[in-house]
């Protein structure tokens, strides 16, 4: 859905990534559009080094000859999609999984520049369930504890979908997200991380009918 606002959205970004520089690269079908197009800079001479925000964009980036490195201190610019983003630039992730390894690569970058298309606004965070990486151990007393601050919660594909670090993910439908629900949540033991994403995004890429929209957060 909307592939060509996604495609745009992508498009734009790559105009900032210049030689030498290591940059985040992110998980999901936004971020698949950022690889292909960086592969053709890459083909035509772009000296870059991708830090892959989860295995298969690792094998993506391989595929696509983009070198990968994961022992880099400085990461430029991380680029990658979310699943819902507010006036305030907070964002929902983990719609592929990939939460705690684009959380590590976001809060680790000197600026995080976020893929999306136009339906991923939303003036409160409500639409996307928040979805939770938990240790398999315990990880029904978890569930639970989880829902007493007032959540339905239930395992991804019923604890079928395992994530790249071994770990389930649990889905959480609030009536609104409250960004402040990170901590929160961060603080059950159990919780490996959270899909919350605050104080992190730097520019916002948003596709339109008719280019890019391009938000600065505050
Ligand atoms: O957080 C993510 C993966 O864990 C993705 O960035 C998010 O799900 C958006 O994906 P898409 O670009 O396919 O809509």
């Amino acid at each position: 859905m909307f592939e060509n606002e996604k495609r745009m959205a992508a498009m734009e970004a790559l105009k900032f990534v210049r030689n030498d520089m290591r940059i985040g690269i992110g998980t999901g079908s936004t971020a698949y559009y950022f690889i292909e197009g960086l592969s053709e800079l890459v083909k035509n001479g772009l000296r870059i080094t991708g830090i892959p925000t989860s295995k298969k964009s690792e094998e993506l980036c391989r595929s696509f000859n983009i070198p990968v490195d994961y022992n880099i201190k400085d990461i430029d610019i991380d680029f990658d999609g979310a699943d819902e983003f507010d006036p305030y630039g907070n964002l929902i992730k983990g719609g592929g999984g990939a939460l705690v390894r684009e959380k590590i690569v976001a809060y680790n970058s000197r600026e995080f520049y976020v893929l999306v298309d136009h339906s991923k606004y939303s003036e409160r965070l409500h639409k996307f369930p928040l979805p939770v990486e938990v240790l398999p151990f315990m990880s029904e007393k978890t569930l639970e504890n989880i829902e007493r601050l007032g959540c339905r919660a239930s395992f991804r594909d019923d604890k079928k979908f395992i994530s790249d670090n071994g770990n389930y993910i649990i889905d959480c439908v609030f009536s609104y997200t409250d960004p402040e629900l990170e901590s929160q949540i961060k603080m059950i033991p159990g919780v490996v991380e959270v899909g919350i994403f605050r104080h992190l995004a730097t520019k916002i890429f948003q596709g339109t009918i008719d280019g890019c929209r391009i938000i600065d957060v505050k």
